[in-house]
């Protein structure tokens, strides 16, 4: 149950510029959507020893963090390790055993206009079936006093304008993600919270998930969101929480964390792989094979190979650095933690 990890310092990194576009929607057709003007209020959201218990099982363990506005923060953790329960308990679905979480110091209770504050998306099927799109998120801005021009806004901007009468119930789940990230926005809140929302979405759909996530950053909002889809949140996140057994193992920059639990490795490939390898055992360095005619050298950069093979007098074919992925650096970190025993 004990975990040795430290949590890593935070430092904050500089926010990547969106780098794709707005999302064609559901039919293909590109569309200008008007976009709400930068008027941000930075919110800053922060977890104070956050602990819930569930009889005998301790789901999050004192957790404490800050998501800081302006960029966007990747939460990760195996299944079950607490993920879901920590948004609930920010999101005041679930009371806290022990902590807090605050919102520009306040809990959420306490604000007066949480819509504005906060949106989210915990659960993109609970949505009530028979109801349409624009009617689910006309209920929504009512209960926000959010005008009604809003509704149609949300319709285009997450692609859904065409499907707008619809029954919720007969979308997939693509479009219910995108309805749920609408119903998530209708407040045009400060802090964005995405629970798993891009599963079911198709590749398109994942990239613009990805470009809108960075975009709401990029005007200044606080955006946090979960995802096992490791590729995506090394591509989407700048700054990675991540949690196990309920605590917290990491929190820092994105890049920061893969230096941490990934190596560089030299990859070549060679017509003469056997002379290569002599001549890299020679200088001290181990290469194991990798392809045909391949070989991967853990450690050593590529000019130290690229001087190794010239000296020896073998041609290569290719010489290149190899970097470890965010999902070798989560597997590697996750792997070495204890697991609780229920
Ligand atoms: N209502 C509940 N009653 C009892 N145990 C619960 C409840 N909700 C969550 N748990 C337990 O708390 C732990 C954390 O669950 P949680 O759903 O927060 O994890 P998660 O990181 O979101 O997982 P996943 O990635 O699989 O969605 C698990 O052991 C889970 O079984």
């Amino acid at each position: 149950m004990a975990s040795n990890s430290r949590p890593v310092s935070a430092t904050t990194p500089t926010p990547r510029a969106p780098s794709d576009r707005r999302p064609a929607g559901l039919t293909g057709r590109p569309r200008t959507i008007p976009h709400t003007a930068p008027r941000r209020r930075a919110a800053s959201l922060q977890a104070h020893g956050l602990t819930k218990r569930y009889g005998r099982v301790t789901a999050v363990d004192g957790l404490s963090f800050h998501v800081r506005p302006g960029i966007v923060t990747g939460f990760l953790g195996p299944n079950g390790a607490g993920k879901s329960t920590t948004l609930r308990m920010i999101l005041g679905l679930d009371r806290p055993t022990e902590g807090a979480a605050t919102i520009n110091g306040r809990r959420l209770a306490e604000l007066r206009h949480p819509m504005q504050v906060v949106g989210s998306l915990l659960d993109a099927r609970a949505v009530h079936p028979s109801r349409s799109a624009a009617d689910h998120l006309l209920s929504i801005a009512r209960t926000g006093d959010v005008p009604r021009g809003r509704v149609a806004e949300l319709l285009e901007q997450v692609g859904l304008a065409d499907a707008a009468t619809r029954p919720a119930g007969d979308f997939s789940l693509g479009m219910k993600q995108r309805l749920g990230i609408a119903t998530a926005l209708v407040g045009d809140p400060d802090i964005v919270i995405l629970d798993e929302s891009l599963n079911g979405l198709d590749a398109e759909g994942i990239r613009w998930a990805r470009t809108l996530m960075r975009e709401l950053a990029a005007e200044g909002r606080t955006m946090l969101f979960s995802s096992h889809l490791m590729g995506e949140m090394e591509l989407t996140a700048d700054h990675l929480l991540v949690i196990d057994n309920g605590r917290l193992l990491a929190d820092q920059p994105l890049p920061a964390f893969l230096s941490a639990h990934t190596t560089t490795q030299a990859h070549v490939r060679t017509p003469d792989r056997d002379a290569l390898r002599a001549a890299l055992s020679s200088a001290g360095l181990a290469a194991s094979d990798s392809g045909p005619d391949g070989l991967d050298i853990p450690g050593a950069t590529t000019d130290h190979v690229g001087h190794i093979a010239a000296t020896a007098g073998v041609e290569l074919a290719e010489l290149s650095p190899r970097k470890g992925s965010l999902e070798d650096a989560f597997l590697r970190m996750t792997a070495a933690q204890p697991r609780d025993e229920e």
